[in-house]
């Protein structure tokens, strides 16, 4: 990475100063609000102990969920209570992110103790990137780490705005984990490098398909997206999801493959449910006979077998959203099935990326994240890396 990180700074560089860190800890909550998958908390924890053992401040900044406003719902109080229980010392929490609460509170830190600022997007200024708000959040800070790896595609207050006040701004240790996977994977990998995309729709994975025909030796296809280019060959596709002005678009993403060289997989057949609800009656068949009225929701058993075979000898695997609608176990068999073929193959030394979001959820379900290579906490940002995107809360840190 050309990105100066948390690894060029030393205990002198650090000692006694006070470092803003921007992390994701945009956890997922239940309905009484309790944290249900604490794998962004427990990520950003080198980067965090590093600081700490160096003798630094530690200001952590976050955001949590998409508030309109304050909203005690979505206070970042549990996550402080996690990060506490996490680091073995009590954790400060804040009710504000700037102001002279948090003022005070930093300056009565010592080093090595760790504050946690409350969720920066109570204030409608840090998704505008507003530099008076970038400008308060820094005041209490001498110096940037950025380790929000799921945020670093936002061009916020708290990702970008306030590296214009600080420095040095350095990448924490998550993010130059994130980018030494996500990026060597399309940039320099172990051939034959397969990529599985799947998710809802073609139009959210447009950029990332044309994006990965140029890179990838495979391309297979799976989730609701498929449908499109089943009706796009002209097949009858029932009730299933498909993007009717994204015809044309995957009749030439096919054909792009092809024009590369590119082995462009799309499942043979299809599991159809009668209604979309965890309880449908359901029946495998083959793609060309999706009965009238029947909607697809997972890959069957002949596409699980087809994308095995392909991905037996493939060195390198980055694999982006679910086959089927995952959500319900009835049609999570498919997108299980891929996590357990890519669990194999790491086995056999491939390296194998998942990419966020859906399908690291899926991967974790069935208890195969330890066997995967990288599993990316992000889902948006991994999308536009994957894409070639800068990411601007990267792009805006200093340079190595
Ligand atoms: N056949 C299908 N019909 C309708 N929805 C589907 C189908 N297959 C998958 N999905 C849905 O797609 C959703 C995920 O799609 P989305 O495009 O949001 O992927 P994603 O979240 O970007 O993936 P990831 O999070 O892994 O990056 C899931 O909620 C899943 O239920
Ligand atoms: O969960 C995520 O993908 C990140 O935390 C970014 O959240 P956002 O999509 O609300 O910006």
């Amino acid at each position: 990475m050309s990105k100066k990180t948390l690894a060029n700074l030393s205990a002198s560089d650090l000692s006694g100063k006070r470092a803003f860190v921007r992390v994701d800890f945009n956890v997922p909550v239940d309905d009484s609000g309790n944290i249900t998958d604490d794998t962004r908390i427990r990520a950003a924890l080198p980067t965090i102990k590093d600081l700490m053992q160096k003798g630094a401040k530690v200001i952590l900044a976050s955001h949590f969920g998409r508030p309109k406003g304050v909203d005690d719902k979505l206070r970042l109080t549990p996550v402080a209570k996690r990060l506490s229980e996490l680091l073995g010392q009590e954790v400060v929490k804040t009710d504000d992110c700037i102001g002279e609460e948090v003022a005070a509170k930093v300056s009565a830190l010592q080093n090595g103790q760790v504050l946690l600022l409350e969720n920066v997007r109570f204030y409608k200024e840090e998704e505008k990137n507003d530099p008076d708000f970038a400008q308060k959040l820094a005041a209490n800070a001498d110096l940037y780490v950025n380790d929000a790896f799921g945020t670093a595609h936002r061009a916020h207050a708290s990702t970008e705005g306030v590296t214009h006040y600080l420095s040095p701004s350095v990448a924490g240790y998550l993010i130059e984990k994130e980018l030494q996977y996500l990026q060597s994977a399309i940039e320099s990998p172990q051939r034959p490098l397969a990529a599985i995309i799947g998710g809802s729709k073609v139009s959210s994975k447009i950029g990332v398909i044309e994006t990965l025909l140029e890179k990838c030796d495979k391309l297979i296809i799976g989730g609701g997206m498929i449908f499109t280019f089943y009706k796009a060959r002209g097949l009858n596709v029932g009730k299933s999801l498909v993007e009717e002005d994204k015809l044309e678009l995957a009749k030439s993403l096919e054909a792009k493959a092809k024009e590369k060289g590119v082995t462009f997989l799309l499942p043979t057949d299809v599991v159809v449910a009668d209604k979309f609800a965890a309880d449908a009656n359901s029946q495998t068949v083959s793609i060309e006979n999706i009965p009238d009225g029947w909607m697809g929701l997972d890959i069957g058993p002949d596409s699980v077998k087809l994308f095995q075979e392909a991905l037996a000898d493939c060195k390198s695997i980055v694999w982006n959203g679910p086959m089927g609608v995952f959500e319900f176990d009835k049609f999570a068999v498919g997108t299980e099935a891929i996590a357990h073929t890519l669990a194999e193959v790491s086995k056999q030394g491939a390296t194998t990326i998942i990419g966020g979001g859906d399908s690291v959820a899926a991967v974790e379900k069935v208890g195969l994240a330890e066997q995967m290579s990288h599993i990316s906490t992000g889902g948006g940002a991994s999308l536009e890396l994957l894409e070639g995107k800068v990411l601007p809360g990267i792009a805006a840190l200093d340079e190595a």
